[in-house]
């Protein structure tokens, strides 16, 4: 059988063209390498999954490469490059910070930073987790990012940036990587599902960039775990029941009896997603989040906000059409207030039923 490669590593982005929504890094870091601006320290900031290895291992290859590409892209074809692709390269080191803290680790780190490369311009030594090193070794290590040789790059990279002591902070230049958009995600999504031959339903995709929450990575992994479950089709209805995702048409449902102040089926449609084994906090939750939807498609600027797809923000148009700003407001506070009180409250279904009944009245008491 012929193995299988997790999609997060087979789709790995390998030149700065590729990586998806971070192109303001990927500028600066072309354009420094364009005019032979080199930091000697990097620091890479951001949520996990969001390209900083990913990054910080192109800018070793480019900064390597011996037949530059006018658009400061490496050639891949030349020795260094074809070493990078294939982990051969000895230009390159990774350090796990989060399993090698001690002084030790980065004393012997050091040592081996003295020693020029043997072919390729420059070693890079990409330190990740950096926030892991024990404060000894980062001790040990400040000399070194103080003064380092020539042929040596460093970049650190971190999901926590706040515990990063101010003395390399101030020694580095630092890059934030920001969490990846809905829209950015699926877009990938589709790019892997055609060429894995998988046809995927716009929507399911949608769905599975949204519980990434920001991270590529994440979403590469869902997308395998669905295709393992589902084949070579996946649909919207799949992913929403392996994710346990609530389906987007019990908010619309519902907003359709608050409108028409009809409290009985508001509650019975509460009670029906209860039973398909969602808790009421996933619930709430939900009901706010379709609850903002509709107030971003008030206005045509915030539509933009609107992070669904064709035939779900058609049906989020209509909705909010039929729907007052006022209401949407009242709503959003109520369901708000039922989401902060939940975890303290004794009685959770009857705290959520009471948010249900007080925005199906809302529009009653206008009347
Ligand atoms: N911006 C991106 N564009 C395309 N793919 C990405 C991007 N970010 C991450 N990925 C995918 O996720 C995988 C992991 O990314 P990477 O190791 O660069 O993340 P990271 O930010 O370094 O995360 P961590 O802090 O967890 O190490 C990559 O192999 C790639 O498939
Ligand atoms: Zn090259």
């Amino acid at each position: 059988m012929e193995n299988f490669i997790v999609s997060a590593r087979k789709y790995r982005p390998d030149s700065f063209d590729t990586v998806v929504a971070q192109s303001s890094i990927t500028t600066t870091l072309k354009n420094a390498i364009k005019n032979s601006q080199l930091a000697h320290a990097y620091l890479f900031c951001g949520p996990r999954g969001v390209g900083k290895t990913t990054c910080a291992r192109i800018f070793a290859k480019t900064i390597n490469c011996s037949n530059l590409s006018p658009e400061v892209e490496a050639c891949n074809e030349c020795e260094s490059c074809k070493a990078f692709n294939t982990s051969r390269s000895f230009n390159i080191h990774e350090l796990d910070a989060a399993s090698n803290n001690s002084v030790d680790d980065i004393r012997q780190l050091i040592d081996q930073v003295r020693i020029p490369p043997q072919v390729g311009k420059y070693s890079v030594y990409i330190i990740d987790e950096v926030h892991m090193l024990s404060s000894q070794a980062f001790n040990a290590f400040l000399k070194t990012l103080e003064e380092p040789p020539k042929h040596a790059i460093f970049i650190l990279a971190t999901t926590e940036k706040h515990k990063i002591i101010p003395t390399i902070l101030s020694r580095c230049q630092i890059f934030d990587f920001n969490r990846i958009g809905i829209s950015d995600i699926a877009g990938h999504l589709e790019y892997v599902a055609k060429n894995e031959g998988v046809t995927a339903e716009k929507e399911a995709l949608n769905i599975i960039a949204q519980k990434a929450d920001g991270a590529m990575r994440d979403a590469l992994s869902i997308f395998d775990q669905i295709v393992s479950f589902s084949g070579k089709d996946i649909t919207y209805q799949d992913v929403i029941s392996n994710l346990n995702v609530l389906d987007y048409d019990y908010y619309f449902r519902l907003v359709e009896h608050f409108v028409k102040n009809e409290v009985p089926d508001s509650l019975m449609i509460f009670d029906d997603i209860l039973n398909h084994g969602f808790d009421g906090h996933h619930f709430i939750n939900g009901l706010s989040s379709h609850l903002r939807n509709l107030l971003v498609c008030k206005d045509p600027v915030t539509v933009q906000l609107l992070e669904v797809s064709g035939e779900i923000k058609d049906r989020y148009k209509v909705q909010a059409a039929s729907c007052e700003n006022d209401f949407l407001l009242k709503a959003l506070e109520i369901s708000n207030e039922c989401d902060m009180q939940y975890k303290m409250s004794q009685n959770k279904r009857l705290l959520v039923e009471l948010a249900i009944v007080r925005i199906a009245q809302l529009t009653l008491k206008k009347k």
